[in-house]
């Protein structure tokens, strides 16, 4: 090769640059839980080490990973029953003695782990015990706020360490939501699209890419997703590592949050814990893909087939609380331009609830 050094033409102003975080180390599979020692051993964050898991979730494998490292790191436990700032500052004050944080439970258990792991510079271990959420891997966290859930900067777990023999175990319902929040990168991909024509916002084809892959993957295999079964997790983690890749190219949330999170975030503000959040992202990418013209039917009968609610009135959630998370879905991060953000009656909000039941 030629020693000569190739003349960079530099075009005048550029200047990009972009830090994208990923974990280290990403384990999923059946018994992966037993390889957490060889894990920690690997990363060796340190010596003591705070379990942060939900009620449920603290029996489902909180015990079983403490049992698993007790004798070979200090371990304290922490229980976060809600997410919100009381307990983000109670936990914060658990984590403080320790050197990392292992998160083992659902989406709120990681996100407190997450947020509190950032805030203190400690590195933090998700252990997902259900498929419901792609934020397993993700370097952003969502927070509920007074005013409507804020996504949060954060950082990406150090290690994913996912079993796919407890999360197949898991209600049937959690899995079919994870599926839900991926289905929905569809419509989210749609909005980035939308935004980037309307308002000149960036985009990363590469994160629309992996995100729309991720989503095709999983429609297809839908036939596969069946409860309790261990290859059905397999698919579905999976799926959910790599739509967390694409926000981590994105360096934000963008390729999987769109309208249809909005209308979720605003739903869950309006009747809190109703629907999961794959649910009600799930019903509102019907609603916003019929709105870009795209094949709504397909969809449904996507999120149908693997059992994820697509009316409210499966949720037991009145029509016209759904009409209002529509009208409302706006006024959730309003910098975030999408298609329920360019002028919605509410007359258009009841027809899009009314298509829901169609036949
Ligand atoms: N950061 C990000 O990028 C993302 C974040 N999110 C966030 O994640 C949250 C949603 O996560 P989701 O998991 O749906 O909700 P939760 O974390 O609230 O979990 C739902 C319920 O499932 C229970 N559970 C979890 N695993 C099991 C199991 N193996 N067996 C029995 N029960 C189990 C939990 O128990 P327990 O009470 O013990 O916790 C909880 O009661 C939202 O806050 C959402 O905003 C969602 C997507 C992306
Ligand atoms: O849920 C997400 C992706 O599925 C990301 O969450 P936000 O909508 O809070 O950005
Ligand atoms: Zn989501």
């Amino acid at each position: 090769m030629s020693k000569e050094q190739v003349q960079v033409l530099q075009p005048e102003g550029f200047n990009k640059s972009r830090w994208t975080q990923l974990p280290r180390d990403v384990l999923i599979g059946h018994e992966a839980i037993l390889q957490l020692p060889e894990i920690i051993a690997d990363i060796k964050p340190g010596k003591s080490a705070l379990l942060i898991t939900g009620g449920t979730t603290r029996e489902v494998a909180g015990e079983a990973v403490a049992n698993l490292l007790s004798g070979m790191y200090d371990i304290s436990r922490f229980i976060a029953g809600k997410l919100d700032s009381s307990t983000l500052e109670e936990c914060a004050k658990a984590a403080s003695p320790v050197d990392f944080l292992i998160g083992i439970g659902g989406g709120r258990v990681i996100d407190c782990a997450k947020i509190v792991s950032y805030k203190q510079g400690k590195p933090f271990i998700s252990v997902p015990t259900a498929a419901s959420h792609d934020g397993i891997i993700s370097g952003r966290a969502t927070l509920p706020t007074e005013n409507g859930s804020v996504s949060v900067e954060a950082h990406p777990p150090v290690a994913v360490v996912a079993d796919t023999g407890i999360i197949a175990k898991a209600p049937h319902r959690l899995m079919a939501s994870g599926c839900a929040d991926v289905i929905s990168n569809y419509t989210a991909i749609l909005d980035w699209e939308l935004a980037h024509r309307i308002r000149g916002e960036q985009i990363s084809e590469y994160a629309i890419a992996l995100s729309k892959m991720t989503a095709e993957i999983l429609v297809k295999d839908a036939n596969l997703i069946k409860p309790g079964q261990e290859e059905a997790a397999w698919i579905v983690v999976k799926a959910l590592v790599s739509s967390g890749v694409s926000m981590a190219i994105a360096g934000s949330s963008r390729p999987a949050s769109g309208g249809e999170h909005k209308f979720g975030h605003a739903l869950e503000r309006l009747i809190p814990g109703a629907a999961l959040h794959g649910e009600a992202c799930g019903i509102g990418s019907i609603m916003t893909m019929y709105l870009h013209g795209g094949d709504w039917r397909e969809i449904r009968s996507s999120l149908h087939h693997i059992g994820a609610p697509t009316t409210p009135k499966e949720l037991n959630i009145p029509d016209e609380i759904v009409v209002e998370a529509l009208m409302k879905a706006r006024e959730i991060r309003p910098e975030r331009y999408t298609i329920l953000d360019m002028g919605l009656t509410r007359e258009s909000a009841e027809y899009l609830v009314q298509l829901l039941y169609e036949e």
